[in-house]
Parts: structure tokens; C-alpha cells; sequence
């Protein structure tokens, strides 16, 4: 069901810093225009690898879902990883067919490409937030 590994999450107290930590340290060259993306509760900026992303997210405000993470690790940390999936209701249905726990209120929402996404949780994935993307319709 998974298909390419699409970004990993890190959560950051600041994404104007772990821009500087990326650009400057580990010379990330394409680096996304920082956004907010309040339904999901998180500030977003994207850092392009040749395979995948990394995804910073800062809490967009103080009832972010990330907010508890980084008051377990203050300097920030590995949040998440990302996987792309063809069609999300299937994969919705394969993972509760499984007994999986779908987070939140069980349906997908709007993540930060555009396309519907679910988070799986941590306790039932062997310790890592799972998220499941529907991946992009290639552009025609
Ligand atoms: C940018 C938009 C979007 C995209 O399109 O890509 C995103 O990626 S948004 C990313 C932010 N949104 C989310 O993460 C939504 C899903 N997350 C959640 O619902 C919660 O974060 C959570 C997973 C339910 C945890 O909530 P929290 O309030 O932190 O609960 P606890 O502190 O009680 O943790 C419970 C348990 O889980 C462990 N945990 C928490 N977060 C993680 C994590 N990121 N990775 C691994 N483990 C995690 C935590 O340590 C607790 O474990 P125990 O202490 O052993 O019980
Ligand atoms: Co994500």
C-alpha cells in the first residue's frame, strides 16, 4: 500500500532557524517560501531533497498538535514521516480493516500539498507518527 516515502516531518520552536541549520550547515539549496496552514494547526516550510522533503513545522499556535511534542523536546525533533498512497479512502479502509487507529476524527484532511491526509498513531506504528498522503494526479 505505501508507495514513496514523501516527506519527513521535523518540528522546530523556530523555522527561521532550522532554515539557517539546513542552508547554511547542511547546504539545502531549494527551500521553500515558509506558510501558515492554520487548519492543520502548524507554520510550514518545505526543504526539497532530490528524493524527498523535509517538512519544518512550527506551532501556528498555542493549541497546535505539535505543541506537546516540543515541550517533550524543546530544540525540536524527527516529528514524522510521510508516505504516499494512491487513493486515501482506500487506504483509510485497509488500515481500520486492520484495526489501526486513524487520528483526529478518523478522516482525511487537506495537507500541506493540496491532497487529503490521515495520521496513523505512533503507539500501533512501532513509536513513529505515520502519515498517509494521497499522492499528487501526476499533471496531465
Ligand atoms: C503540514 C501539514 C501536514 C502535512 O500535510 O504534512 C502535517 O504533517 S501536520 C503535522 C502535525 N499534525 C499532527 O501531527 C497530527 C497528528 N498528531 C496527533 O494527533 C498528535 O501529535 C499525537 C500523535 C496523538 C500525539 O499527541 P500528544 O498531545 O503529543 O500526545 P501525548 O504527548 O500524550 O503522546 C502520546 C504518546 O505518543 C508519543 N508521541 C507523541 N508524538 C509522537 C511523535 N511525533 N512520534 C512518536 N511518538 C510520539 C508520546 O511520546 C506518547 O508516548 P508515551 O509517553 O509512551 O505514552
Ligand atoms: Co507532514
Amino acid at each position: 500500500m505505501i508507495g514513496n516515502l514523501n516527506h519527513v516531518g521535523v518540528a522546530t520552536p523556530s523555522i527561521a532557524d532550522s532554515i539557517k541549520l539546513y542552508r547554511d550547515i547542511l547546504g539545502a539549496t531549494k527551500i521553500g517560501e515558509p506558510f501558515d496552514l492554520p487548519a492543520q494547526g502548524v507554520k510550514v516550510c518545505f526543504i526539497d531533497t532530490p528524493t524527498a522533503q523535509i517538512e519544518l513545522i512550527e506551532p501556528y499556535d498555542e493549541t497546535s498538535p505539535i505543541t506537546g511534542f516540543l515541550a517533550k523536546n524543546p530544540k525540536g525533533g524527527q516529528h514524522h514521516v510521510c508516505f504516499e498512497v494512491a487513493d486515501i479512502h482506500d487506504a483509510v479502509a485497509e488500515m481500520r480493516a486492520k484495526g489501526v487507529t486513524i487520528l483526529g476524527t478518523g478522516e482525511p484532511r487537506i495537507g500541506a500539498h493540496g491532497t487529503p491526509v490521515v495520521f496513523l498513531h505512533p503507539k500501533e506504528m512501532g513509536g513513529v507518527l505515520i502519515e498517509l498522503m494521497e499522492a499528487p494526479k501526476e499533471a496531465h
